[in-house]
């Protein structure tokens, strides 16, 4: 095995603090051939699928390649935006309102972000904060819950990119932050807001992305981290039990998944006499097709189609002042011990040149 060469070592260069945010990731373009590309990454992480290896590759190429790309892509279509792609437009704002709360706070710290499936990659990332001198990097999953198709990957593909390096930051990951204070807020107001000016449905419905039950079984804390999310968040409105619904949406195969399921809930809500909802979903700080078009189209038509009135959609937290001040909080409660101040780095480049006045010295 050898490992990457490094940007040349120079004495006396600040080490460098820097942020990671990272995303799922969406394909380059709403076409089939960029949907094929993206969903042969994401489908073949066996975070993502965890069935026998040779047995998925069997249905991912056989059946699931030839197929989806293009259904997915009519999709993507219905919500691409002139900027691109929703989730990147939000993550790249996401990263942008960080590095810009940081530095108004003081902290001299790097922000990048990068996407676990597609472009940019985290290797890419990774390498262009080597080449800028980053010594140390946390990695700020975009996943408020836990779990190991998301979060754990991400650890993973950053691994990856270490296990090939000469010169290995430090890493930091951060796990989890379902009940942030930051975030159940940001939630909140999203939510508050929308009540401003539409009016309140009868029911609010906050539909996470699921995840394969059995993954429950086994130990992945993310259906608990959802239920508490909602719990935060239901308490924070001061709604009542049965005015707050949770439900899972996105399943993907025929294997038993989160429930209650969101669509089927909102048709069952309909035919018992719900005519308006609300819908929001927690699990998602940025809005992408997962949202706007499973929720904001298939859903909402499901609804209407059994009877429903009036469903309303509540955007995610996106690139709100309160949530980036809620990403600012986490990052800097998990940069403690790591200089990120100005001065810090002053005192360094102080420290190097004391280095090698003592070792010219030593020469003499
Ligand atoms: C195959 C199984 C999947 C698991 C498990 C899964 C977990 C999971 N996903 C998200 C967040 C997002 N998923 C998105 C899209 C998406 N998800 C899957 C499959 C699984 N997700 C697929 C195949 C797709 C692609 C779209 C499609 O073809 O249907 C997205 C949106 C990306 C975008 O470009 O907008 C997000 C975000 C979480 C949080 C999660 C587990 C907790
Ligand atoms: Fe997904
Ligand atoms: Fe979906």
């Amino acid at each position: 095995m050898s490992f990457r060469e490094e940007p040349g070592f120079r004495h006396g260069q600040t080490a460098r603090t820097a942020v990671l945010l990272v995303n799922l990731g969406t394909p380059d373009a709403p076409t089939a051939p960029a949907l094929r590309r993206y969903l042969a990454e994401f489908l073949s992480d066996p975070r993502v699928v965890e069935i026998p290896k040779l047995v998925w590759w069997f249905i991912l190429n056989g059946f699931i390649l030839p197929t989806r790309p293009a259904a997915s892509a009519a999709k993507y279509a219905s919500v691409w935006t002139p900027e691109g792609s929703p989730l990147a437009v939000w993550t790249q704002r996401q990263a942008a309102g960080l590095a810009a709360t940081l530095q108004q706070a003081g902290h001299q710290v790097l922000v990048k972000h990068a996407m676990r499936y597609g472009n940019p990659s985290v290797a890419s990332v990774m390498d262009e904060l080597r080449a800028a001198g980053a010594t140390r990097v946390l990695v700020l999953p975009l996943y408020p819950q836990y779990a190991a198709a998301t979060t754990a990957s991400v650890g993973d593909a950053v691994m990856r990119w270490a296990l090939a390096a000469r010169r290995t930051p430090e890493l930091r990951f951060v796990g989890e932050y379902h009940a942030e204070p930051g975030y159940i807020e940001a939630l909140a107001q999203r939510i508050e807001a929308h009540w401003a000016e539409h009016g309140r449905g009868e029911k609010l419905v906050l539909s996470f992305h699921g995840v394969p039950e059995r993954s429950l079984h086994l130990g992945d804390p993310y259906h608990c981290q959802c239920h508490v999310t909602a719990r935060h968040l239901g308490q924070r409105l001061g709604l009542a039990k049965d005015q707050l619904v949770v439900t899972f949406q996105s399943r993907f195969g025929k294997a038993k998944w989160l429930e209650p399921y969101t669509e089927p809930t909102l048709v069952a809500m309909a035919e018992q006499g719900v005519k308006r909802v609300d819908v929001a979903c927690p699990g998602f700080v940025a809005d992408c097709l997962e949202t706007l078009e499973e929720i904001n189209q298939e859903a909402r038509e499901a609804f209407l189609h059994a009877g429903g009135e009036t469903f309303h959609y509540v955007p995610c937290v996106n690139d709100s002042p309160v949530f980036v001040q809620a990403l600012a909080d986490i990052a800097l409660r998990h940069l403690q011990g790591w200089p990120t101040r100005a001065a810090a780095g002053e005192a360094e480049a102080l420290a190097a040149q004391r280095e090698r006045a003592l070792a010219m010295g030593a020469k003499q």
